[in-house]
């Protein structure tokens, strides 16, 4: 989506991402948290022969359920019914990889023709019917409670009068949709399966490469400990906004992550005018690729780029750096329109797995782990992983 179209969709949605309204979104967080708990602690009671635990796989189902959630509403639909819908996002994101790198598939119609293009148009076809029905439910649901004119600053009226079903982006495009005017059951489908795309992957695979970056370097995850231990005091209560804005030192650790393993490793863009850049001149028209994991790496900006270190984003230290030198979300009018969500989400879930368990390499000698090539920056064979529980974890799910 481009131009004037996207720039019109944009505007619709921001709303959906103020404070406010992602302050809705912690109650979805802890939940997930606290399942995620359990099956982090079943996946250490049963390891693999070396003694470790694919984290990645478990923090995927995680991340998949809380974009599911906050999209849709969990209520909605139940893990095994999201599980044709979730393959099918799956396969499209690799289909797509696979179709960019064979330049005679570009064209649509050679590209339909094809095995790959026929497997495309059935995982589409899943995808349109699943976010189709999940629309019809939730109109159905919003009108039975005579909900369906709600205005965004109602929202909490949504929660009161149905405490199990709690607001989802959904419910704020149907709203912004005012019957269909400015956004059709196809507009609000499309965007629903955008969040689905572009919010799982992505916060997956950063709390996985947090997780094997805090994994190499224990005495990083000591003063993590320190920090959770200091705010929680070892309790199993909620994590609130206002502990996600003290939780300082996870926050270092975060962004050195993105800054290592952005999770998009690169985005692409149109030039629109004539632009020189280090003394080449670029014409309007021309596509470039900007590496946002070559930026971060840079050892003029970063020296020892390589090595983990969170300090890096003490204020002290940050003040001075070029705000375009850390760019995990992108930069510009085009940037990520969930990064606030998702840096909520990582701490939330993040500050949950950091009360409950520590995390080692099985093997400190092993080399480092590869990142596969595609649109997200993903761990070639997962990440495996010693856990062990930090404290009992018999909590309330
Ligand atoms: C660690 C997590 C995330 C990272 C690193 C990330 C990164 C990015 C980047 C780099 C872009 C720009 C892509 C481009 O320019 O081609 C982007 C766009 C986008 N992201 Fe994220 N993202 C994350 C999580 C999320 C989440 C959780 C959501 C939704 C809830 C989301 C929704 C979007 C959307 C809708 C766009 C397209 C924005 C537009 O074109 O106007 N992202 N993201």
């Amino acid at each position: 989506m481009k131009g004037k179209r996207w720039r019109s969709r944009r505007r619709m949605l921001t709303p959906a991402f103020h404070f406010q309204i992602l302050e809705n979104f912690f109650d979805v967080f802890n939940d997930q948290s606290r399942q995620l708990i359990k099956e982090l602690e079943a996946a250490a009671a049963s390891p693999a022969d070396d003694g470790s635990v694919n984290v990645y796989k478990i923090l995927t189902q995680c991340a998949l359920d809380i974009i599911c959630d906050s999209s849709m509403g969990r209520q909605v639909r139940k893990r095994e019914e999201t599980s044709g819908y979730l393959h099918s996002i799956n396969r499209i994101t690799q289909l797509t990889m696979e179709r960019s790198l064979r330049p005679w598939l570009d064209n649509d119609v050679i590209f339909n023709l094809t095995a790959l293009g026929r497997e495309n148009q059935r995982c589409v076809k899943v995808l349109h019917d699943f976010t189709n029905q999940v629309i019809q439910d939730r109109k159905k649901m919003l009108n039975n409670n005579n909900l369906i004119d709600t205005t965004i600053s109602d929202h909490e009226k949504i929660e009161e009068n149905s405490s199990k079903r709690r607001l989802a982006f959904l419910d704020l495009l149907i709203q912004a949709s005012e019957n269909g005017e400015k956004l059709s059951d196809d507009d609000i489908r499309e965007e629903v399966d955008t969040f689905m795309f572009a919010g799982h992957d992505t916060t997956a695979t950063a709390m996985s490469w947090f997780l094997y970056c805090i994994a190499k370097n224990p005495d990083e995850q000591k003063l993590l400990f320190d920090e959770v231990d200091e705010i929680f005091e070892h309790s199993d209560r909620q994590c609130t906004p206002q502990d996600a804005a003290n939780l300082k030192y996870l926050d270092c650790c975060i962004k050195e992550t993105l800054r290592m393993y952005p999770s998009i490793p690169g985005v692409m863009r149109t030039i629109t005018e004539e632009t020189e850049i280090g003394g080449y001149v670029l014409p309007a028209g021309l596509s470039v690729a900007l590496l946002i994991y070559g930026m971060h790496r840079n050892p003029n900006v970063y020296p020892d780029p390589d090595v983990f270190k969170p300090e890096r984003f003490l204020p002290e230290q940050s003040a001075s750096r070029h705000p375009y030198a850390f760019i995990p979300f992108s930069a510009g009018p085009r940037n990520c329109i969930g990064q606030k969500y998702a840096l909520f989400e990582l701490k939330v879930v993040l500050s949950w797995v950091l009360r409950k368990f520590e995390f080692s390499l099985v093997d400190p000698t092993s080399p480092p782990v590869s990142a596969s090539s595609e649109i997200v920056l993903k761990p070639l064979d997962g990440i495996h992983l010693s856990v062990k529980s930090r404290q009992p974890c018999s909590i309330a799910v």
